[in-house]
């Protein structure tokens, strides 16, 4: 059996092989292979099928992943659609309430089509899931720290609870907000999917979209795969080849981003009025739940103002800060998510869900942490709130 290192050894290890001994995996830009006859095909036919840079970067995500067999796909969106694909109509789901807005969005979609039964509850409340759960749920999605209120989810108490009432129910958990590198939902805490938007941390550059898909089954590797090549959304190969690139430094830009993120986390906390969300801070309800599944808080946090005026002051006034979408990239970002990211979440749901308006999201990159807290000290005081002298 091929030996296996830790994750920050398998990263730069790549593990492949090239008839030239390559250095770092070939791109196959082709849509297209030769057949050496009419009776053989080879192994690859067309790149909708199958394609070299994909299959090299399939591999090392498994080996990365702890999974036995991973498939990577236009985006994360298009991951979950190839999920739920796997329904038939008129299945139950249960989803999270607290789920990042497109999820929420491609679930209302086919709820409102009445091609699925959804149900959001809270989950991270163990003992409302485990009454909800019944042996007719076929699958259930949780995030875990939720985007953008980092709620904490007993990912492994749920999961076992519904393969005990219904041993065919699909337990699908998104680790965008983790990454493999702080978290091992399939190996660690028994779920059927682990899906991530490999457009953020696992790329770590924002200049590509992808969406990894992950699991220890090999009927649903299967399935998944039928979906993948019949619908097409296969990642290009020179995504797959920049994903690849992007890869190779995951445990070090987290390293370096959630140091950052605690120094942040720790900071916001001495500024009177705020209402801080981070897995990094002792006193977050969930933290030891938190500390049982990761290694790490990610670089991911919010705060609330109390107003929706201060927090778009504060977000306008970033110089180092960018007002952008999306998470896990080597840069600043900082949004207001009720306007950006869960804008398609409506302001109803919103309000039921206790999503606040005013919350202040930041995404936390690699550069010089006291650089990053004199802006948002600046930008605080510019907002009308009053910042202890650092
Ligand atoms: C937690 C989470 N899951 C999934 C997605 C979807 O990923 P993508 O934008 O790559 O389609 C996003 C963001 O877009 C996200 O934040
Ligand atoms: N306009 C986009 C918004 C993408 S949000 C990206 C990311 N998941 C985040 O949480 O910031 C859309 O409609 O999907």
């Amino acid at each position: 059996m091929e030996e296996k290192f830790d994750i920050e050894t398998e990263l730069v290890r790549l593990g492949f092989e090239d008839q030239y001994n390559s250095c770092n995996p070939p791109l196959y830009q082709t849509a297209t292979f030769r057949q050496d006859s009419l009776s053989n095909m080879g192994a690859y036919d067309y790149t909708r099928s199958g394609n070299p840079t994909r299959t090299t970067l399939q591999n090392y995500l498994s080996r990365i992943m702890g999974a036995k067999a991973t498939f990577a796909v236009s985006s994360g969106m298009s991951a979950l659609d190839v999920i739920v694909r796997l329904l038939d109509p008129g299945d139950e789901v249960i989803a999270g309430d607290d789920l990042y807005g497109g999820t929420h969005r491609l679930l209302t979609f086919l709820k409102n089509k009445k091609q699925l039964i959804v149900n959001h509850y809270d989950t991270t409340d163990t003992e409302l899931m485990k009454q909800k759960i019944t042996k007719n749920t076929r699958m259930i999605f949780l995030e875990s720290p939720t985007n953008p209120l980092i709620k904490v989810v007993d990912v492994r108490s749920i999961t076992a609870h519904a393969h005990e009432i219904n041993p065919n129910c699909i337990v699908v958990f998104d680790n965008t907000m983790m990454s493999p590198v702080l978290m091992s939902p399939l190996t660690d805490l028994g779920v059927d999917i682990q899906y991530e938007s490999a457009t953020k941390y696992l790329n770590g550059h924002h200049d590509i979209m992808s969406g990894v898909l992950a699991t220890n089954s090999e009927k649903l590797a299967q399935d998944l795969y039928f979906v993948i090549n019949s619908t097409g959304c296969g990642l290009a190969p020179f995504d797959c080849w920049l994903l690849l690139r992007g890869l190779k430094t995951l445990a070090l830009r987290i390293e370096r981003q959630q140091e950052n993120a605690i120094k942040i986390a720790q900071f916001l906390i001495t500024v009177p009025g705020l209402k801080v969300r981070s897995v990094a801070l002792p006193d977050h309800p969930q933290y030891e739940l938190h500390k049982s599944m990761a290694k790490g808080p990610g670089a991911v946090l919010s705060f609330e103002t109390g107003s929706v005026e201060t927090s778009s002051k504060i977000i306008e006034a970033c110089k180092i800060w960018s007002i952008t979408v999306s998470f896990g990239c080597v840069n600043s970002l900082i949004s207001l998510p009720c306007q950006m990211s869960h804008a398609s979440i409506d302001p109803d749901t919103r309000a039921e869900r206790d999503l606040p308006e005013d919350l202040v999201r930041l995404c936390v990159g690699i550069e010089n942490v006291n650089d990053l807290i004199k802006d948002l000290a600046a930008a605080l005081r510019v907002g009308g709130i009053s910042v202890p002298a650092q």
